[in-house]
């Protein structure tokens, strides 16, 4: 694939889009941000300043950026697709990628959770679906602040299910570190894992690496993944290591002393102290969460394979609750969320 010749589409231009989107554009790559109006608004004004926690800081003026909110634009132009809406929108955004796209695009689904690249696959006929996997988590700014800046708040690569050639090094430039992965399938659940904490971070309403420094969120944390990993052995999943560790561990390392953790576990807490989920980010905007792909995919795996999940479920809940509440996050304190206690080991 000759990168010059190649026009990359980002269907939904919000945090992961906009940062994806902006290293791409950054590095010469023909790029078309396909974006809602606030965004569109806020890019044509003030352009976009893409920032990382290795503190590269760069700028992207109005005029070097395509952005439209019309799909019936941008799309048609497309040779390659990153999906980067929340969950709940991919089946709308698939309509819209069969109605306006080449049937030889290739589409990348570049969201959490782990049915979305089959979302896609089940919604279009013609185009490769891909799935990826963002290990990052990336911070926007707030709504009203220009230029509108999205800032890699911590660290980690790209994967992508192999099938595309020259995707890697299309997709793969400065900011944006790339791999190909083989099995995709366990490296989503591996990072399903990683996102039963978005729950807690936004329920607390903590930074990511204040939440996870205090062991009570680590415990329930635990717990949740110990749920997880059981309903995932009985129905023959293999999870993939996160952040360096077999997810089998995961749960022992979590439920290590504070100080024994900020020594063992640097690289979990390796992130920008201002980072949140964005789970969180959903609740403050008001927005449905991804509740239902992250613990509701625990919890209906765990139903089929009869394995028991009461602190995940209860997670759930909590989460709903707030989505109805709609005044942001609860700021829930650990001992409110985990009150029967379900992890005997907090102790
Ligand atoms: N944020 C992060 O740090 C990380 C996120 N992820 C995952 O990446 C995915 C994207 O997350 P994130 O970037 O945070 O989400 P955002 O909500 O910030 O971005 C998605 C954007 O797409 C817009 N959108 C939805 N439908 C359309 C449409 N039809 N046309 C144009 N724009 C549309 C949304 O607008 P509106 O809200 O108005 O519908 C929103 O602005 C999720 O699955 C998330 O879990 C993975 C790793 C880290
Ligand atoms: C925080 C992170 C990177 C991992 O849980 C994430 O995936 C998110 O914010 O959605």
């Amino acid at each position: 694939m000759a990168e010059g010749d190649k026009t990359i589409v980002i269907a939904g231009a919000g945090s992961i889009g906009c940062y994806a989107g902006g290293c791409l554009a950054l590095a010469g790559r023909r790029m078309i941000l396909l974006a809602r109006p606030r965004v569109e608004a806020a890019l044509r004004q003030g352009g976009l300043r893409v920032s990382d926690l290795d503190g590269h800081d760069r700028w992207i003026k109005p005029d070097a950026l395509v952005v439209t909110t019309d799909p019936a634009v941008a799309l048609p132009k497309a040779d390659v697709i990153l999906v980067t809406v929340k969950s709940g929108a991919t089946t709308d955004m698939a309509a819209l990628i069969k109605a306006h796209a080449r049937p030889d695009a290739i589409v990348v689904s570049l969201q959490n959770g782990v049915d979305n690249a089959d979302r896609l696959r089940g919604g279009l006929d013609g185009p490769m679906v891909l799935a990826g996997m963002v290990p990052f988590n990336v911070v926007q700014s707030p709504d009203g602040e220009l230029p509108l800046r999205v800032h890699r708040a911590s660290d980690g690569k790209v994967m992508l299910e192999d099938g595309g050639a020259g995707l890697i090094s299309l997709l793969g430039v400065e900011g944006l570190a790339v791999e190909a992965h083989g099995d995709m399938r366990a490296v989503l659940w591996g990072k399903l894992l990683m996102n039963l904490n978005n729950a807690l971070a936004a329920l607390s309403g903590l930074p990511l690496a204040r939440e996870l420094a205090d062991r009570r969120w680590r415990l329930i944390l635990a717990g949740q993944i110990d749920e997880a990993l059981q309903a995932m052995n009985a129905s023959g999943i293999a999870p993939a290591r996160i952040a360096g560790l077999r997810p089998a561990l995961l749960p022992k390392v979590l439920r290590l002393p504070d100080w024994l953790f900020r020594l063992l576990a640097r690289r979990m807490l390796a992130i920008a102290p201002e980072a949140r989920s964005s789970m969180w980010d959903d609740l403050q905007r008001g927005r449905p969460t991804e509740i239902d792909d992250l613990q509701g995919a625990i919890l209906r795996l765990a139903e089929k394979a009869g394995t028991s999940a009461p602190l995940t479920k209860r997670v759930a809940a909590l989460v709903r609750t707030a989505e109805q509440e709609n005044r942001g996050s609860p700021g829930l304190t650990p001992e409110q969320v985990n009150v029967r206690p379900y992890d005997r080991r907090s102790a």
